[in-house]
């Protein structure tokens, strides 16, 4: 047992799923895994360790925004061994082409403001995913027709932005779209020698306003998950 997660050793599989949302932790859980067990529901931040095709797979909310991934990341790494950590997210598109229900595979993702940043300093060090991750999870995307989208996102420390000059900037300079966790999951995972990669589902549209209700943000994102269980075990 951790501070944050009341699981005990052993029960977290070596392959993490961290939806933001500990609801879609419960759905993806429940639908996707076999046998699934609730191991940890401390703060009502909810973990499963099930099987998936026979491997062991954890699926654990890790909530929003850098600070709190950060909490959840670290405990799992350092104290259940976490090996592959694969964040299954919602993001708004950030360019036109990136559709409401796309799939964008972060290839890196900018911040102006992880946790490491007390670490980095003046640093401007680019996050990066793991490339045989993300290279099986875009083969799995394209053979399942996925609507999927490789490059670089915005992981930032607000949901309700008072920048949209930053915005823009970061439009015209080709980033996908916006999220709140993935640089520090790739920060951490550099630092700890593991795999991790950001598999996101766009829920909403900064360029045109279109937006999903919240119920369909918890339950309706499978195409993602069953890339994350694909890439993982690939
Ligand atoms: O749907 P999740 O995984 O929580 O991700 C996105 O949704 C939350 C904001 O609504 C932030 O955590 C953001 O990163
Ligand atoms: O962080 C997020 C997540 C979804 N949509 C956004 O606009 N921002």
């Amino acid at each position: 047992m951790t501070f944050h997660i009341g699981a005990k050793p052993g029960d977290i599989a070596e392959t993490v799923l961290l939806p933001g949302d500990p609801y879609r932790a419960r759905w993806a859980a429940q639908k996707y895994l076999e046998n699934p067990v609730l191991v940890n529901e401390v703060r009502g931040m909810l973990g499963f360790t099930g099987t998936y095709k026979g491997n062991r797979v954890t699926i654990h909310g890790s909530g929003m925004g850098m600070p709190s991934l950060s909490i959840y990341a670290n405990e799992l790494i350092k104290d259940y061994g976490a090996q592959t950590l694969i964040r299954i997210g919602s993001a708004g598109a950030m360019q036109e082409n990136v559709k409401v229900r796309d799939v964008v595979l972060a290839q890196a993702a900018s911040t102006a403001g992880s946790p490491s940043r007390l670490i980095l300093r003046e640093m401007n060090y680019a996050p990066v995913a793991d490339f045989g991750l993300l290279s099986a999870a875009h083969r799995v995307a394209l053979a399942r027709e996925v609507p999927v989208h490789v490059g670089g996102i915005y992981s930032s420390d607000v949901f309700y932005d008072e920048r949209p000059d930053l915005n823009k900037e970061l439009t015209r300079h080709g980033t996908l779209c916006v999220e709140m966790e993935a640089a520090e999951l790739y920060t951490l995972a550099a630092r700890y020698g593991r795999r991790a990669l950001a598999i996101l589902t766009i829920s909403d549209h900064l360029i045109t306003g279109e937006a999903l209700p919240a119920d369909q943000r918890e339950t309706s994102f499978g195409a993602m998950v069953e890339i994350a269980l694909e890439a993982a075990f690939a």
